[in-house]
């Protein structure tokens, strides 16, 4: 117990040197709560908290989870909005491949894998870094992956008013790999788009073109 009290000091001094972004969520009377409970929970499984291999156990925990659940602290609108470009350009940009990394909300267990995303520009464009931001602000939650296709897909349509957006999301979760079904190789594929990539088949199949290579 002595380790989780000492430690809100140094809480302190890291967010000042990570430059994270999000301070809120590092938040030391957050972590230290969050902290005692896993400081419990290793209790709970039968682990001895006191041994020195756990000792700042629950306190890593407490900041992986802070982490891993970041994107409720930012806005992605707010995100799009700092980078919108008036251009002339009205063809589809892609950016795929992009890493995502999530937490399912029914076991609290990790689904990772890629997303795609395309847009057709109405008069604007965005900052390309600007599409794996607001990916990631939402997969930095706890999520199902039809809700972070969707809401990936809402956020641009409805900041940038885009002609169309299509998002494709593939993914492992590892509630069904090393536990429940226990299926190691499955991926699930969620799709979500609006305006062309919906009243145009060939817009839609020229992303689906770009996008193959990457889906299994
Ligand atoms: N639709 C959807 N389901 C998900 C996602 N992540 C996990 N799940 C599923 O959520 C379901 C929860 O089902 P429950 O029967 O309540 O939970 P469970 O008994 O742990 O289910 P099993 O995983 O089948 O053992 C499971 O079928 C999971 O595979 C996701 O992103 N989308
Ligand atoms: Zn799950």
């Amino acid at each position: 117990m002595e380790e989780l009290k000492k430690f809100s000091s140094e809480m302190m001094e890291e967010n000042e040197m990570d430059g994270y972004q999000k301070i809120d969520r590092y938040n030391p009377e957050k972590i230290k709560d969050i902290s005692s409970k896993y400081y419990d929970i290793l209790k709970d499984i039968g682990e001895d908290p006191d041994r020195e291999g756990l000792l700042k156990t629950p306190e890593r925990v407490a900041k992986a989870l802070q982490y891993l659940t970041h994107g409720y602290d930012l806005k992605p609108d707010e995100i799009l909005k700092s980078a919108m470009f008036t251009e002339e350009y009205s063809q589809m940009v892609l950016v795929k491949d992009i890493e995502v990394y999530s937490m399912c909300e029914h076991h609290l267990l990790p689904f990772f894998g890629k997303a795609h995303v395309a847009y057709i520009p109405n008069g604007k464009v965005v900052g390309l870094s600007k599409i794996p931001r607001v990916v990631d602000a939402y997969a930095r939650r706890l999520q199902v992956q039809e809700r972070l296709t969707n809401e990936i897909r809402d956020c641009i349509q409805d900041t940038l008013s885009p002609l169309g957006v299509a998002v494709v999301i593939e993914c492992k979760h590892m509630c069904m790999s090393m536990r429940g079904i226990q299926k190691q190789n499955s991926v699930t594929t969620t799709s979500a788009f609006t305006g062309e990539f919906i009243s145009n088949e060939k817009t839609r199949f020229e992303f689906m073109q770009l996008i193959a290579s990457h889906l299994s």
